[in-house]
Parts: C-alpha cells; structure tokens; sequence
C-alpha cells in the first residue's frame, strides 16, 4: 500500500450537478504525486468544474476529493497548490511589482528569484500596471505568481492558450523543468493535445461529465492500435475485430477500414497494425464517447461511487 500523501489527488464519486444538470458526475480516480497530468476533454466536459471542486471555488454535490490525503475542505491544503485559473484574476490596478509583492506576503514559501526570472524573460516591466498589459503578459504575471509560490501541486486551467509560441516554449519548458526539479505535481487542462503529449506523462478524460480515461501515457497509449486492412462483413469492420477486440472507433472507406482498438489478443496477420500517437487516441476516445471506459489499475479507486459530498 502507498502512503496517503504520495496521491496527489484522490476523488471518489466526485460529481456537482447544477439546475440545468451534471457538469460533473461519478468521477473517481487517483493521481500519484511527481506527474504531469494532461485533464482533456471537448468543451464543457467539466474540467473547470473538476479544477473548480478541487480550489473549493465550486462545493460538489457528491462525493469528496483529497489533495495529498487532505480534504479540500481541510484550510491546511490551502498552502499546498497554487491555480492558474482561465481568466488569470489578477488586481488590474497593481503594478507587477506589487503584484509579485502581494504574492510573497501571501506564501511562506515564496520564491522572489524564480517569480521576477519569469516576468523578466518576458520583457514585462516591472512598474507596468496589470490592466495595462496583453493578455499573454498578464498570463506570464500569473504563472510567475503560480510557480512563486512553490506548490507542491500547481492546478492550471487553460494555461497556455493566449500565450504566443515562444512563450509557450519558454513556460512548458519551465514547467517541466519545475516538476522533475521539486517533484512537483501538475494538473492542467487544455486542448493542445500535441503539446500535452510532449509535456504529459499521466491523463485524465473526461466527456459529458464523465471520466473516460485515466493512468500513465505509457500505459494508456500502448493499450490502443491502429489497424487497416480490407473491409468484410455488413458494416465493412470485420466480424473478428469486433469480436475479439474493444473498437473505439472505425472508418470505412472503399474497400479499406480502419479503426482505432484496444487489443484484446493477437491480431490478424491480415491487418497492418501501428502504434498510434497519445493523440491519435486522444482524438478517438473524444469522437467516441461511448467507448468503454478506461481507467489503469493505478489510477483507479476503490470503493467509489455517487454518494452525497463529504461536509
Ligand atoms: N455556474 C454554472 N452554472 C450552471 N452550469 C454551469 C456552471 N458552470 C459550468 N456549468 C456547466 O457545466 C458543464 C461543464 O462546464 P465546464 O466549464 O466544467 O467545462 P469545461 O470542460 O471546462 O469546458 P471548456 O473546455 O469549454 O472550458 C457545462 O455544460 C457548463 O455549461
């Protein structure tokens, strides 16, 4: 058994239903400390719902999540994460300056160097006021405020998607560089799915509310292969590949199928067979919502399910 404190995030039966329905429902899985975690899924999946539950900016209606084996009710938890929300909220009316200065206040552990490189490489004045910079400047401002306060989990919503290429570069690459230096655990959600591949090693899926996927890219991605070969039977797709495999999704066109599956044993000769790319997947597991579920034995969780939220 690990210790509680090696799982970054735990959620069982996670969910948060408004009037106009779930946003977020029957999510449980777990995320081992040290990774960088991709949360993908086509808009209004719930990821900000998830991310929302998590920085107690949304009160589930089921279910309870811990950080680190704490409850996020728990204040103590507070100094533990830091969120990078969509909209970046940031005090228009501070300098950056005194924005870096409200951040060091604010966190015992916070790190002046590391915040004032991150702002600086962007060539971002110091005395510049908040509302008066792009939106990528202010984006920059908010990761140096993130990463300032050296968390041991940084929670990040969207946070790439107004910065421009080299700054994209800079700050995945920071990040990267944060995670393997302090083991710090990072969470983010985000569209760029070729991106996350470069940078996430760990994923989380969600559709229509619901987890669809979640574990360690080396274990999610192998489990799928790409397969052609010459279309058969009524619908094109073989009988055998329907048979003995889990078909995410398939295509036929002429006289050729192809399909996404998870094996569920050898493959026929017959096929050509590939390793597809964590994209690749990605984009099959969010075309097919009704494919089966996929959760590693590692992320799983036991004893999960919708009950009322923990108070
Ligand atoms: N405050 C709210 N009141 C009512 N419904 C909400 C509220 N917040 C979110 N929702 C609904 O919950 C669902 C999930 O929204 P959420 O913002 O979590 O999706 P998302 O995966 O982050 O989407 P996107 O990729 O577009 O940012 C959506 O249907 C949304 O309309």
């Amino acid at each position: 058994m690990s210790e509680p404190s090696s799982w970054a995030v735990e959620a069982r039966g996670l969910g948060k239903k408004y009037r106009r329905g779930w946003a977020l429902q029957d999510c449980s899985f777990r995320l081992p400390a040290g990774h960088i975690c991709a949360l993908v899924g086509p808009n209004g999946a719930g990821k900000s719902t998830f991310l929302g539950t998590a920085t107690r900016l949304v009160q589930p209606t089921t279910g309870s999540l811990e950080l680190f084996g704490v409850p996020v009710a728990d204040p103590a938890v507070l100094e533990r994460f830091a969120f990078l929300a969509q909209d970046k909220p940031l005090y228009p009316r501070f300098t950056v300056a005194e924005t870096l200065r409200l951040g060091r206040e604010l966190n015992p552990r916070w790190d002046q160097a590391l915040a004032e490189r991150i702002v600086r490489s962007g060539n971002v004045p110091f005395t510049a006021r908040i509302g008066t910079l792009s939106g990528g400047q202010r984006t920059r401002v908010a990761f140096a405020l993130a990463f300032g306060k050296r968390p041991e989990l940084l929670l990040l919503d969207e946070p790439m998607s107004d910065l421009d290429p080299l700054a994209r570069h800079e700050l995945s690459g920071l990040l990267m560089a944060e995670a393997a230096e302090h083991g710090t655990t990072v969470l983010m959600s985000s569209h760029m799915l070729s991106e996350m591949e470069d940078m996430c090693d760990y994923l989380v899926v969600l559709a229509e509310g619901r987890l669809r996927m979640a574990g360690q890219t080396e274990e999610l991605v192998p489990a799928h292969m790409l397969v052609t070969g010459v279309a058969s039977g009524d619908s094109g797709v073989p009988d055998e590949l329907l048979r003995q495999h889990t078909v995410v999704e398939s295509r036929v066109s002429g006289r050729q199928f192809s399909a996404l599956i998870r094996p569920g044993g050898p493959l026929s000769d017959s096929w050509e067979a590939l390793v597809p790319s964590m994209e690749e997947v990605l984009l099959a597991c969010l075309r097919s919502p009704e494919a089966p579920v996929l959760i590693t034995d590692e992320a799983r969780i036991d004893g999960a399910g919708t009950r009322e939220a923990a108070a």
